[in-house]
């Protein structure tokens, strides 16, 4: 299919322009990510969480300028296919030795798709897999860095070199203490090497650039010695007053690194030559992580994207199951399905939504697009976003197909889209998300084995109630993570929150958010009568964004064992005082401090603690 001749210099220059436009992009990306570490070197919080939002758009950005430029200067749309071949083979040409070829690729995967017809780019036209090597990338130029350092620390020395290996990292602010911060770190390491031989590989890697995220800034590295690599993170923190700077915790294990490296959190800043390279190292540190993930918690979405598809096609074709109706309680706005042995859900929004919702399809979108941009504090699950999504029609179950048929038609089509001969479900707009275990089939599965009955003390109902304590104390964190970003969920049901792997209560039914500086927190009033009182109608006026936390009780807590559980740690989620006060901090400007780990790893728990929303 392709030229075994190059004579279109056309062809030559379309590719050009279009790796200039990746390489400014990438340009672009990579110094609003190493901004990162002067924003906190200066504090400064609100720049911090602006850059984070607005590099998500960057991409999109940088992909209509370099297609308008390609139409502009080459009349690209009306370029014969021949003249596209041609294209794609200098556009390889121009892959070698460059440092972000598998982000190159991606980049003309979307500029091509927005101006070639889908007849072309069905036709494995554009790279459906890597075609250039991320393997062994280096840059040679003199100034660069290199992708890890490494240390080699003596069972002696090892607080010395962790404290040098600290310093490396050139932060323009000084440590509180940091032969102190050195040593709490070496009481947690050194353990690690009791008890076991040293071997002559004994050595600490470490990535050369921090990870930027909100307040924080992590140190990610593993501990070497003979075969076996210990994964680890310091979090570098300001101290109370925020003047100086200390480490935070050691976090370490897999359980710490999956949930600093969650996909429900904001996008890290990280300065990198080669991305690949670091998401070789983050994957010796977590191997069960899928690639796609790593790509998006370094910010880079669309080769996440990229990667999920790919990994989404291999799946499908190395599987037999039915995609299936989501097991849970059906959503009123989203038609949600699965595939038992994928761990993602698919949500399409439905053409109708019963009252009492009154909303749209744009502002579900919307809805959507905030939590994308917003920090997500570990409490609201990634989506990816896909348009025109294609599925074998075979997969899927025929109760699914009359679900989409009745609830969202006008997101189907049922076609040999690319006259294969095999049909296919093709989806107009479809959201991606992680799957979790509904929270209310959690608790109900707690119930069911005993765990609200205090008179049953079996080892089974143990079990359970240590279940229905932990789904309920993460769920009233949950919340309070999401105050702590400014999130009000609107729709504080346990059945739109899920419980992850970790045991993390996250949430995902976004139709009905608002900012907490939005809403309007108020105590339901006195009854003015006797009338108003017994009245089962709510008899005082109710503004559209008027929140009532005393009412959540009845829709929350009907359960006893729930309730006393709730009570106990979270009462001041009914209190509309507590939403207040919060609400007034977030409004003085005030950024909440939200910890990816546990507050048992803090070397320190400042008295700030006490300023914050409860749990945490
Ligand atoms: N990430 C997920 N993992 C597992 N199940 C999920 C997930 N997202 C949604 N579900 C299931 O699909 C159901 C509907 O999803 P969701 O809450 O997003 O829809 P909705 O239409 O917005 O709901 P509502 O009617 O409450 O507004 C959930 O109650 C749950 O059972």
């Amino acid at each position: 299919m392709f030229p075994t001749r190059l004579d279109s210099p056309v062809a030559y220059e379309i590719a050009k322009a279009m790796m200039d436009g990746f390489n400014r992009h990438y340009h672009l990306f990579r110094s609003e990510s190493a901004r990162a570490k002067q924003r906190f070197e200066t504090a400064d919080w609100a720049g911090q969480q602006r850059a984070q939002r607005e590099r998500i758009e960057f991409y999109d950005l940088r992909v209509r300028e370099c297609f308008m430029r390609l139409e502009r200067e080459f009349k690209a749309g009306e370029q014969p296919m021949d003249i596209w071949h041609q294209v794609k083979l200098h556009y390889i040409g121009l892959l070698v030795d460059h440092l972000q070829p598998e982000l190159a690729e991606t980049f003309f995967n979307s500029v091509t798709t927005k101006i070639l017809h889908r007849s072309y780019f069905q036709n494995s036209f554009i790279f459906f897999r890597p075609v250039v090597s991320t393997e062994y990338i280096e840059n040679n130029a003199p100034e660069a860095q290199p992708t890890y350092r490494a240390y080699y620390p003596t069972l002696d020395n090892l607080a010395g070199v962790l404290q040098q290996m600290v310093l490396d990292f050139g932060l323009c602010r000084e440590f509180e203490d940091l032969p102190r911060d050195a040593a709490l770190v070496t009481g947690v390491i050194r353990p690690m090497l009791d008890r076991v031989k040293v071997h002559a590989n004994l050595q600490i890697q470490v990535l050369s650039s921090l990870f930027y995220r909100n307040k924080g800034a992590y140190l990610i590295g593993k501990l070497i010695n003979g075969f076996t690599e210990q994964p680890f993170a310091l979090p570098i923190l300001y101290n109370q007053a925020e003047t100086q700077l200390r480490i935070d915790a050691v976090l370490h294990g897999d359980d710490d690194m999956h949930v600093l490296f969650g996909f429900a959190r904001a996008y890290f800043m990280v300065d990198m030559d080669i991305p690949s390279a670091y998401v070789q190292f983050l994957r010796s540190l977590m191997p069960r992580k899928p690639r796609n993930e790593l790509y998006n918690a370094l910010g880079l979405a669309k080769q996440g994207k990229t990667l999920f598809y790919r990994d989404f096609l291999y799946h499908l074709r190395h599987s037999t199951d039915q995609f299936r109706i989501a097991p849970g309680i059906k959503g009123m706005v989203m038609l949600v399905f699965d595939l038992p042995s994928f761990p993602y859900v698919f949500k399409v929004i439905k053409d109708f939504y019963p009252p009492p919702k009154d909303t749209s399809r744009e502002q579900i979108k919307g809805k959507y697009l905030l939590v994308k941009q917003h920090d997500r504090v570990g409490r609201m699950a990634d989506t990816l976003e896909y348009s025109g999504v294609a599925f074998p029609r075979n997969r899927f179950t025929d109760e699914l197909i009359a679900e989409i048929e009745k609830l969202a038609p006008s997101q189907l089509e049922i076609s040999d889209r690319d006259g294969d001969g095999q049909l296919e479900v093709i989806l107009k707009h479809v959201y991606i998300e992680r799957r979790m275990i509904p929270l209310n089939i959690y608790l109900q599965d707690a119930f069911d084995a005993g765990g609200a009955d205090p008179s049953n003390s079996s080892p089974a109902a143990q079990s359970a109630r240590a279940q229905l304590e932990h789904g309920v104390i993460e769920y009233g964190n949950a919340l309070k993570d999401l105050i702590a970003a400014n999130i009000f969920p609107g729709d504080m049901l346990w059945k739109n929150f899920g419980i992850t792997r970790h045991g993390k209560v996250v949430f995902y039914d976004y139709d009905e958010i608002e900012y907490i500086t939005d809403c309007v927190f108020r105590k339901v009033p006195k009854p003015r009568c006797e009338e108003d009182e017994m009245s089962g109608e709510v008899w005082y006026t109710v503004g559209p964004h008027d929140v009532f936390p005393e009412t959540f009780g009845p829709f929350l807590l009907g359960n006893p064992a729930v309730r006393e559980v709730f009570m106990k740690h979270h009462a001041n989620l009914l209190d509309p005082a507590f939403w207040q006060k919060n609400k007034d901090r977030i409004q003085q400007g005030h950024m909440f401090d939200v910890f990816p780990y546990d507050q048992s790893k803090r070397f320190v728990v400042s008295p700030r603690q006490s300023e914050l929303p409860e749990s945490m």
